[in-house]
């Protein structure tokens, strides 16, 4: 049987709608994300883009609609099937990035000692290739969150994501609170780690700087539905009022005349 989700899209969302009470937050949402995309979501100030987030993982489901992951409706098969899928992909939130009590090393370690498949050595070798990835040192597995900058809590962050190796990684505003130069080796770091494992990205971002350094699509949140999904080029042509304040501001202005500059 052919059905929508037979495609090559990692992520599929197919006429969602989302309620909070007589809040209307999407309203027949479509998207496609097909592997490899690095795409930044992009949309005004509470038009849905965390809510969106959260369906995709499955922390929220959908009034209406349907969410599929890897060809799958996310719902879908038994709990072993559901709790394989939830491995395949790699989450990095705002809040709640490390748990405050346990080292970088015990937060890294978290999701590999729920899975039960490696001994504490093995753990201990994963935490440092973990690290490496994240161009963190060993010995910063033994540092506790309150001792690391905003730049670190979000590379520590990144390795726990990173942990069960990916296929997809779910990114909320990863550069929001960093210094343009964090935020720049933050997207090197990303745009490598894709390189390396062929990862599949989508990220929240306010910041321009980011989302034109890194993004292969952007995808526009507006009216309550994917406005747009395109390249940024073709992005910056939509005539929208939320494109023409977000891409066409000072901020907007100066992100892309530096992406062109770079070409
Ligand atoms: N659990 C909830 N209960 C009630 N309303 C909610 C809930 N979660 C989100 N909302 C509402 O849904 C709308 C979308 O919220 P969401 O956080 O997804 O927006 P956003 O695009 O991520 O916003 P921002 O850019 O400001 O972070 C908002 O009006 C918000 O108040």
């Amino acid at each position: 049987m052919c059905t929508a989700s037979d495609t090559s899209a990692v992520i599929s969302l197919s006429g969602v709608v989302t309620r909070f009470g007589k809040n209307l937050v999407h309203d027949g949402l479509n998207l496609d994300i097909a592997k490899g995309e690095i795409v930044s979501l992009v949309g005004g100030s509470g038009s849905g883009k965390t809510t969106l987030l959260r369906h995709i993982i499955g922390l929220t489901r959908p009034a209406q609609g349907e969410v599929s992951l890897f060809g799958e409706p996310l719902h879908s098969g038994s709990m072993h099937e559901q709790i394989a899928r939830r491995r395949r992909f790699g989450v990095l939130f705002q809040q709640g990035a490390l748990f405050s009590a346990f080292s970088v090393g015990e937060n890294i370690a978290f999701p590999l000692r729920e899975e039960r498949i490696a001994t504490d050595e093995e753990i201990r070798q994963l935490v440092t290739l973990k690290l490496a990835m994240v161009e963190m040192e060993p010995q910063h597995a033994l540092l506790m969150p309150a001792e690391l900058s905003g730049g670190m809590v979000k590379r520590a962050a990144l390795a726990r994501a990173l942990a069960l190796e990916p296929e997809l990684l779910l990114l909320d505003e990863p550069t929001a609170g960093l210094d343009p130069d964090r935020s720049a080796s933050f997207v090197r770091l990303i745009l490598s780690l894709r390189d390396e494992l062929g990862l599949t990205v989508v990220l929240v971002t306010h910041d321009l700087d980011t989302l034109a350094a890194m993004s292969s699509k952007v995808a526009v949140l507006a009216d309550r539905r994917i406005l747009s999904y395109a390249s940024l080029e073709d992005t910056i042509k939509v005539d929208h009022p939320f494109i023409e304040r977000f891409f066409r501001g000072a901020q907007g202005r100066r992100a892309l005349a530096q992406l062109q500059g770079e070409n």
